[in-house]
């Protein structure tokens, strides 16, 4: 098996993992589990989104969190910005140099995630993206269910290449390649980054997998094979999307952690303190982390 020697960990949990959070997750908490994350050595944490706070009402709260945070030389905090109104957001709040625009492979899941087609998405994202270059922002284009969608079951990975391409053309300097209900398998997986690695280079794509079936650290040791090397976690594996009912978090940071020290691939995270991140934000929430790894090292302090 071919491993890559290092892998770049983005931390979506405190966008992805709390988006969907029923009750308000106030500022602080915010804060608190976002400088916890850098302070355990996530190179990336996505901190935010500008997106329509009817939609996502937990997100609201983006500018003042970018205010407030900790910024450790070397850590990049993203935020999504799905158009001009959020860009403007963006350039308006504190310290952001890298931002998101997120599109997907299915038809149906765009219209219910974004409210307009993939084609429409493409060309709200174009202006979007080169503003962020202008600024000399750093651009990641998400691609939702190329693994499978809530509405249309199997997703071609041809039409995940063509989403992906357009992206990668109009200046997304990554592509992460989202499983967002967590359907995928290991073969599946790989067919999929094949097809995406023959128009955009693989050291260019990161996988983003929820883990609704138990397949994400599966699929990620399938698609590591094939030379990825920037992987998308979610701290005490926090999450779900509001337009995929059912989905769960993506793969905890705290396995993927476990996964990558034991078959010695450097990521530079700690992994006693990002289990102790995850500890702390899934008490507040008042759960146990999804973490097999976090309860596992519970159990064996106990
Ligand atoms: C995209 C829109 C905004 C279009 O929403 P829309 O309703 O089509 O937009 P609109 O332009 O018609 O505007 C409607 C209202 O929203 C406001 N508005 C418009 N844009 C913004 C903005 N940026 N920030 C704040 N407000 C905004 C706008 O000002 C207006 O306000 P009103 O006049 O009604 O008071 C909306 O559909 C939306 O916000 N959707 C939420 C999408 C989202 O955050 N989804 C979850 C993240 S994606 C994800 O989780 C998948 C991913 C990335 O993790 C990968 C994976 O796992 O697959």
């Amino acid at each position: 098996m071919a491993l890559p020697e290092s892998v770049t960990i983005v931390d979506v949990g405190p966008r992805d993992g709390l988006q969907n959070e029923p009750n308000r997750v106030p500022v602080d908490t915010k804060v608190a589990l976002i400088d916890s994350l850098a302070e355990a050595g996530l190179p990336v944490i996505e901190a935010g989104a500008f997106v329509s706070p009817k939609w996502v009402p937990q997100m609201a709260d983006t500018d003042a969190v970018l205010a407030r945070i900790k910024r450790p030389p070397g850590v990049r905090f993203p935020v999504l910005v799905p158009n001009d109104r959020g860009m403007a957001a963006a350039e308006a709040a504190e310290g952001v140099h890298e931002i998101a625009v997120f599109g997907a492979a299915s038809e149906t899941f765009s219209k219910r995630n974004i409210n307009c087609s993939v084609a429409e998405s493409l060309e709200r994202f174009r202006p979007v993206v080169a503003r962020a270059r202008e600024h000399g922002w750093r651009v990641r284009g998400y691609v939702s269910c190329v693994l499978g969608c809530p509405y249309e079951g199997a997703i071609p990975p041809e039409a995940v290449a063509g989403v992906a391409s357009d992206l990668y053309a109009m200046g997304c300097d990554e592509i992460s390649l989202g499983d967002t209900i967590g359907v995928g398998t290991p073969l599946a997986a790989r067919r999929m980054i094949e097809a995406v690695s023959a128009h955009v280079p693989v050291e260019r794509l990161a996988a983003h997998f929820h883990d609704t079936y138990g397949q994400a650290l599966a699929n990620l040791l399938a698609v590591l094979d094939l030379g990825v090397a920037i992987v998308d976690t979610s701290v005490a594996g926090l999450g779900g999307c509001p337009y995929a009912k059912g989905a769960s978090g993506n793969v905890a940071t705290e396995d993927v952690v476990y996964m990558l020290d034991g078959m010695g691939v450097r990521t530079g995270v700690s992994l006693a303190k990002v289990a102790e991140a995850g500890r702390v934000i899934s008490a507040h929430l008042g759960r146990e982390p999804t973490s097999r790894v976090a309860r596992a090292l519970q159990g064996a302090a106990a």
